[in-house]
């Protein structure tokens, strides 16, 4: 069923397990995630950046809210990292049922101001709302957040800001980053952050930039012929600690790009003759469906819905 991303939240920050928040472009990404949750009898998240709506409009939004309306699970639609005001209210004209207002490059005042404008319309509509405080090091939806600009959310700041917003979830700065290279080794993540933000707050908080970047999937991405750094994610045992200390949404993207890359580098290299596309993207589908069900294992959504 499609419901609002409070729903999913609420519950899962209580019950301490994450909920994954995949971004999805397409209809294979979109059953992907929502025949595994129903599998698995989990909530899940799916969630379309700005760059998702340009990409695959009313159209991708209509397959998902199909597929979530139809699911024998809960299921939202969530935009992700919304630039403006009017991106949030077109997103949900568009039957969004979670948005993010992701005004954290701005000084303090001006991101509450901009929180709580969305989060006035959006609730008048019943709709829920993420917001940000702190930046992640690496690229940020619409600028470049070098590491000595970004910075870590403070926890009595966090208290603040959702006093002033009201905002229904906060997605906060905790060391993690979007993209393949989260850092050498392995990538930072300050639990003690979480868990102080987590002590002084009730509202589900969200992890950005989470994906796992597993070795097996970035090994067969070079034995299909790719070419990729040496990339490295957030460690499994990382984010299952973060979801005890208040954690509830795990925003993950990159590894489902990386999974369909290797089904179709892979059917492409190893049948040169094929050229039926539910063949090339199929392989896609069931690689990333492994993908969703790792990551549900992990964040311990599984048989909650
Ligand atoms: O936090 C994350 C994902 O983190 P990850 O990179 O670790 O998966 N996200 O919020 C996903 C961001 C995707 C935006 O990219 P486009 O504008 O190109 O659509
Ligand atoms: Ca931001
Ligand atoms: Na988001
Ligand atoms: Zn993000």
């Amino acid at each position: 069923m499609l419901v609002t991303g409070k729903d999913i939240l609420v519950p899962a920050r209580a019950g301490k397990y994450g909920v994954g928040a995949f971004n999805t472009n397409n209809m294979e990404i979109t059953q992907a995630i929502i025949h595994t949750a129903e599998k698995l009898r989990s909530p899940v998240i799916v969630q379309m950046s700005e760059g998702a709506i340009k990409y695959g409009g009313q159209d991708l939004a209509n397959i998902v809210k199909d597929l979530a309306t139809r699911a024998t699970v809960p299921v939202a639609l969530h935009l992700d990292h919304g630039s403006s005001y009017e991106s949030c209210l077109k997103a949900i004209k568009m039957g969004f049922t979670s948005v993010m207002i992701d005004a954290s490059h701005h000084p303090f005042e001006e991101n509450v101001a901009e929180t709580r404008r969305v989060v006035e319309a959006a609730h008048i509509m019943g709709i829920s709302v993420e917001a940000e405080l702190g930046r992640l090091g690496g690229i940020e939806e619409h600028i470049v957040v070098d590491e000595k600009d970004a910075f870590l959310t403070d926890p009595e700041e966090a208290v603040q800001f959702i006093e002033q917003t009201g905002t229904d979830y906060l997605a906060i700065a905790i060391g993690t980053s979007h993209g393949a290279y989260k850092g050498k080794g392995r990538p930072y993540i300050d639990q003690a952050r979480i868990a102080r933000i987590g002590e002084l707050t009730t509202i589900p908080l969200v992890a950005h930039g989470s994906s796992g970047v597993p070795a097996e999937i970035t090994r067969r991405f070079r034995e299909a012929g790719g070419e990729i750094g040496d990339a490295v994610g957030i460690a499994d045992d990382d984010l299952r600690e973060a979801c005890q200390h208040g954690i509830a949404k795990v925003n993950v993207d990159t590894d489902l790009r990386l999974a369909s890359t290797v089904g179709i580098r892979e059917v492409l290299k190893n049948t040169p003759k094929e050229f039926d596309p539910r063949k090339i993207f199929g392989l896609a589908r069931e690689v990333m469906s492994q993908i969703v069900e790792h990551k549900m294992g992990v964040l311990g959504s599984v048989g909650k819905a």
